[in-house]
């Protein structure tokens, strides 16, 4: 067992992180689909596997526990039926097969197991490996391509920065705006929801009426947090998002970033991270412009003041004289460069000391002048799928203040 689970800075000295060790559902990938999954290329999937285990490496050689996904998923599956009737609700489709051939194969996936049914709900299932009906027998089968999926995969589930994340002492499964992604939290609610090691662990935004990614929450300092509103989390988001942080006092203010709808800057953590417990490593091109909404719980009120600039705001929310922006000086075609890959997209270790990707030789360069440690990673196969190692990481104990 590692620490009591609980996060509620950005920097504290990580104890014990998430990560999803790729698998099949990267073998879906093909020119054909791989926009429509978020994408930008096909990863090269065995060395894409070799990079992420050096990644978990780096993070169990500086004493972190590292859990993974389908380790807890298929634990969870093992031990829970009514996990299991769940997650398979959750993935046949009865609109797209329906009812009969979803039928029989909700009831042929609720007994296999748990392994190989983990593997499916991660990497899907294809009309060609599909378990029931014969091919005379269905009229969905035999008009289907044998490559069409009967259960879609979910290659961003690497990315477990997105699909929940912690707060204080509670964990909050998002709400994923992409439908690409959205049934990636109907499996982090199964871990978090019948995991034995998770039980008795209570919900924040509970009601996720609206989307939140994990990518667009930074928490600045105990009871700060910034959201992005962009592609992905919509003002709606953000707002019930604030509002429950501040009903369940998890928050006292929430600053809402705007960022720009496109997809290099899907999320806020894309363009602004934390690497100490009063600075950041920020995009270049949006350092003068990035403003907040501040939002703050004043009794049963809720006051909203701004927009201005991004650093005052967080600083005066965090009370602290100034946020420190790391200059990453770069000419612009070089920032832009980097920021596509992921060299703003850092995770804090302990104040002062980040992972990022090797290839991103200037960004990294800055961050040390400025006397950050940077531990470097290869991506090459990783970063097609534009995630970094905040997005590929979601803490589940960080040192406590
Ligand atoms: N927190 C992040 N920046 N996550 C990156 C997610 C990348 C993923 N391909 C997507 O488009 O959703």
């Amino acid at each position: 067992m590692g620490d009591a689970p609980g996060v509620d800075s950005e920097v504290r000295a990580l104890r014990t992180v998430l990560l999803h060790r790729p698998g099949d559902e990267l073998k879906r990938l093909t020119p054909r689909n791989n926009a429509q999954l978020l994408f930008d290329g096909l990863p090269w999937v065995d060395r894409a596997q070799e990079e992420h285990d050096r990644f978990a490496e780096v993070l169990r050689g500086r004493g972190i526990e590292v859990l993974l996904l389908t380790d807890l998923l298929t634990e969870t599956l093992a031990v829970s039926g009514a996990a299991r009737v769940q997650g398979v609700a959750a993935a046949v489709n009865s609109r797209r097969l329906g009812h009969v051939l979803a039928d029989a194969l909700a009831a042929y996936l609720r007994a296999i197991p748990a392994a190989d049914l983990a593997r499916v709900l991660t990497a899907g299932m294809t009309f060609d490996e599909l378990p029931v009906a014969p091919d005379n027998a269905s009229l969905v089968r035999i008009m289907h391509h044998d490559a069409d999926f009967v259960i879609d995969p979910l290659p961003n589930l690497l990315f477990t920065r997105d699909s929940s994340f912690w707060i204080g002492p509670r964990v909050a499964i998002t709400s994923l705006a992409m439908p690409a992604r959205s049934r990636e939290t109907s499996l982090t609610d199964l871990i978090y929801a019948f995991h034995p090691r998770f039980l008795g662990v209570r919900r924040a935004y509970e009601s996720h009426t609206a989307p939140v990614e994990g990518g667009d929450v930074l928490l600045l300092a105990p009871g700060v947090v910034a959201v992005g509103v962009g592609e992905r989390t919509t003002p709606a988001g953000a707002e019930a998002l604030a509002r429950s942080l501040f009903d369940d006092g998890l928050a006292h203010t929430v600053l809402v970033v705007p960022i720009a709808q496109s997809r290099a800057t899907m999320h806020l953590d894309t363009v602004c991270t934390m690497v100490d417990v009063d600075a950041v490593v920020m995009y270049a091109a949006i350092q003068d412009t990035l403003s907040a909404f501040t939002l703050e719980c004043t009794g049963d009120e809720v006051r909203i003041d701004g927009p201005a600039p991004f650093v005052v705001a967080a600083a005066a929310a965090m009370q602290i004289d100034v946020l420190r922006v790391i200059d990453t000086g770069l000419d612009r075609v070089t920032a832009e460069r980097e920021q596509w890959d992921d060299g703003n997209n850092t995770l804090a270790l302990a104040p002062g000391v980040v992972v990022a990707y090797e290839r991103n030789v200037e960004t990294n360069g800055r961050l040390e002048a400025a006397g950050i440690e940077v531990v470097r990673i290869a991506g090459s196969e990783l970063g097609s799928g534009r995630g970094g190692p905040r997005c590929m990481s979601c803490p589940i104990a960080r040192e406590r203040i």
